[in-house]
């Protein structure tokens, strides 16, 4: 018994009563009457239009036209045409009605292998590659302006994909303002072109004798430039811009330890020290506690002798203790106790939202240092806010003569009140050239003052909107940079071999990662023979203040750190510094080596580079402006004799690390 039975479906009409034979014989006889019908409607149809010419009428006589030439064709080709759906109903007509219902089925069969062909068709005119491959090929390639252009048997809901011209693409050369295009120099060679202090007018005596205590007798380049321009624009005093005029801003731009801290502190100290009035009138803003903190120093140290008070908002003493020593409230009044205020971006904003006690009503300067970083940490809109405290509601403003007002264009209206100035001071060694970004800060009409050779090299190049070209930095002429090719594990062996062999201490080495930071710390403290410490967020201020202080004062040899040490941290006697990890950015490399070679000094930077992150720095730091990055190679001999020594320590760290991660659950 067979286990399925195969019935043939004869249409709706057939139920069964008659016989197979007489059954086939009324299909076919339906089949006839059918092609008749056909025959007569398509023959009416082309009487039709060859009575009425239309539109359609060309395209028709084109097809015929068409049909006739495909009948000339090789055999081949014929062949193909055949199969089309279009062409096989006029075949059908004339054909032995027995082979019909066979060639219905295939019929079917075809018109869906022909939509596959020309769907294969159109994705293959997307690839160039595929075409004229054989000859079947090229000969779809005849024939595709003729299809897609409209009379083609090509199905027309298929899009043609390709074709597009490629123009090259223009580059938009932006225009830089003039301001940015044009800087003025500072003069890179820090040794010959010192100015005595003397020679600096505006200065009074007390200051430079300051200056002289401690052993500042010259002036560096960036000084020499900076500290007159800011003089002069303070000459008519606090109140009052020259000439009745807001103030320009000014942009400096010069190298790690070019000496930009006193470029802004000296003339700020010379200014305010003729104040009448205790008032925040100098504010600083630096985006790391420990960089406020040295600033902040040096502020002090300079106005010791005037009755100038220099307070620092950084989060390291209570927010009351702040508030405290930023005003007092005296016989039913509120007193300033602050001219000068150094702050963290966080804290000011704290204290400018929840101390009432902090008014900005008077500020005359507003001192942004490491100002590309501040610009990245504009997100958390600190400036606004410190201009909206300066500036004020109209409700809210003073009714006094002289207040606050943006800087806007001049007319004899915005000059009537006499405007008080504020100018804004930006500095860093990597400003960047980008004027967008630079737009954030809200200049009016500002001065760049560009370090360079001569002021033929002070071309700034011009970036162009569609290619990131890389931004040119200057970097100090004292320092020696080296790149040491190594592995991952060779890496710990070479900074030993560093510091015990070469005998280069004191080393501040940077890592990625606190991480990084903590265990390295710990290896090289169980290897044995160096004062090392870490440096990164795990510390608190307080130690990381500690470590500071030690490390200045050579207690310790080797103090290995994240990037919080990387900006603007200026620690005396650095001698080396070494990237045990490759800085990611241009700009972190930059500050990061910066931290040795300062004030004219020579220093000697490392970077420890793996095999496959070789070409990449390197393309970086030559594109960057570097004045060239020597290979050193440490040979294996020299470590071989640390070999045993480093095996053991790496399990007594293992030890080491199991021990802190169990203690810390
Ligand atoms: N005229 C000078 N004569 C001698 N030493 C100076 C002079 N000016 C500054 N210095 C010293 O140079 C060192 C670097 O100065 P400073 O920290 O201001 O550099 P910087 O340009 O701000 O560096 P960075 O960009 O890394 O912050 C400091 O130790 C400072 O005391």
């Amino acid at each position: 018994m067979s286990l399925f039975q195969v019935n043939r479906y004869f249409g709706d009409e057939f139920d069964g009563s008659t016989s197979k034979e007489s059954r086939s014989l009324e299909l076919l006889g339906q089949l006839h009457q059918k092609a008749k019908e056909k025959q007569k409607q398509g023959f009416t149809e082309d009487r039709i239009q060859c009575s009425e010419p239309h539109a359609d009428h060309l395209d028709v006589r084109k097809k015929r036209k068409a049909d006739n030439v495909s009948s000339q064709e090789s055999p081949r080709r014929k062949k193909k045409k055949s199969r089309d759906p279009v062409m096989n109903v006029s075949a059908n007509i004339h054909s032995d009605p027995v082979e019909d219902e066979e060639k219905r089925r295939q019929k079917v069969g075809n018109e869906m292998k022909n939509n596959i062909e020309s769907d294969c068709i159109v994705n293959r005119l997307s690839e160039p590659s595929a075409i004229g491959r054989d000859g079947e090929v090229e000969e779809t390639e005849d024939n595709i302006p003729k299809e897609t252009s409209g009379n083609s048997s090509f199905p027309s809901s298929f899009t043609v994909l390709g074709g597009f011209e490629n123009k090259p693409v223009q580059k938009v050369h932006r225009v830089l303002p003039q301001w940015l295009a044009q800087p003025d120099v500072i003069p890179r060679d820090m040794k010959s072109k010192l100015v005595p202090c003397s020679d600096i007018r505006g200065l009074s005596v007390s200051l430079l004798n300051q200056l002289h205590n401690h052993g500042i007798q010259h002036f560096f380049p960036v000084q020499a430039e900076v500290i007159p321009a800011i003089l002069e624009g303070a000459q008519n005093g606090l109140l009052v811009g020259q000439a009745g005029y807001e103030l320009r801003d000014f942009c400096v731009s010069a190298p790690t330890g070019s000496g930009k801290t006193l470029a802004y502190v000296i003339p700020v100290i010379q200014v305010l020290m003729k104040r009448v009035v205790c008032k925040v009138r100098a504010l600083a803003v630096l985006p790391t506690k420990e960089l406020a903190q040295q600033v902040c120093k040096v502020f002090a140290t300079y106005a010791e002798g005037t009755a100038l008070r220099v307070v620092m908002l950084t989060g390291q003493k209570s927010f009351e203790a702040e508030v405290a020593s930023l005003s007092e409230q005296r016989g039913g009044m509120r007193r300033c106790l602050a001219d000068i205020v150094v702050a963290t971006p966080g804290r000011l904003v704290d204290h400018i939202n929840k101390n009432s006690g902090m008014c900005l009503d008077h500020l005359r300067f507003l001192i942004i240092d490491e100002a590309d970083k501040m610009i990245d940490s504009m997100r958390q809109s600190w400036l606004s806010q410190v201009e909206k405290a300066v500036y004020g509601t109209v409700d809210q403003r003073p009714q006094n003569i002289f207040r606050q007002k943006a800087a806007l264009y001049v007319t004899a209206a915005s000059l009537s009140p006499p405007q008080m100035p504020l100018q804004k001071l930006l500095f860093s060694a990597t400003l960047t050239q980008n004027p967008e970004k630079l737009q954030q800060l809200g200049l009016h009409q500002p001065r760049l003052f560009r370090s360079a050779k001569t002021e033929s090299c002070c071309h700034v190049p011009e970036p162009t909107m569609d290619s990131h070209e890389p931004e040119q930095f200057d970097f100090p002429q004292s320092l020696t940079e080296y790149y040491l090719p190594c592995t991952l594990s060779k890496k710990p062996l070479i900074i030993l071999n560093l510091i015990l062999r070469m005998k280069l201490r004191p080393i501040l080495c940077f890592v990625n990662s606190k991480m990084t930071a903590h265990r390295l710390h710990l290896l090289i403290q169980l290897f044995g023979g160096v004062q090392v410490a870490e440096f990164s967020s795990r510390l608190s201020p307080r130690e990381r203040k500690k470590t500071l202080k030690e490390f200045e004062q050579g207690k310790i040899n080797l103090l290995i750190s994240t990037d919080a040490a990387a900006r603007g941290i200026d620690i005396a006697g650095v001698k080396c510094v070494v990237n045990y990890d490759a800085p990611q950015y241009i700009r972190t490399y930059i500050h990061r080596i910066g931290r040795t070679a300062r004030a004219g000094k020579p220093g000697l930077a490392f970077t420890f580079l793996l095999g496959i992150q070789e070409q990449n720095f390197l393309q970086m730091v030559t594109e960057a402006g570097s004045l060239g990055i020597r290979k050193h190679i440490i040979k294996p001999e020299n470590l071989k004799s640390l070999e045993d020594r480093y095996e053991q320590t790496l399990r007594e760290l293992a030890t080491v690390i199991k021990e802190e991660n169990v203690n810390r659950r």
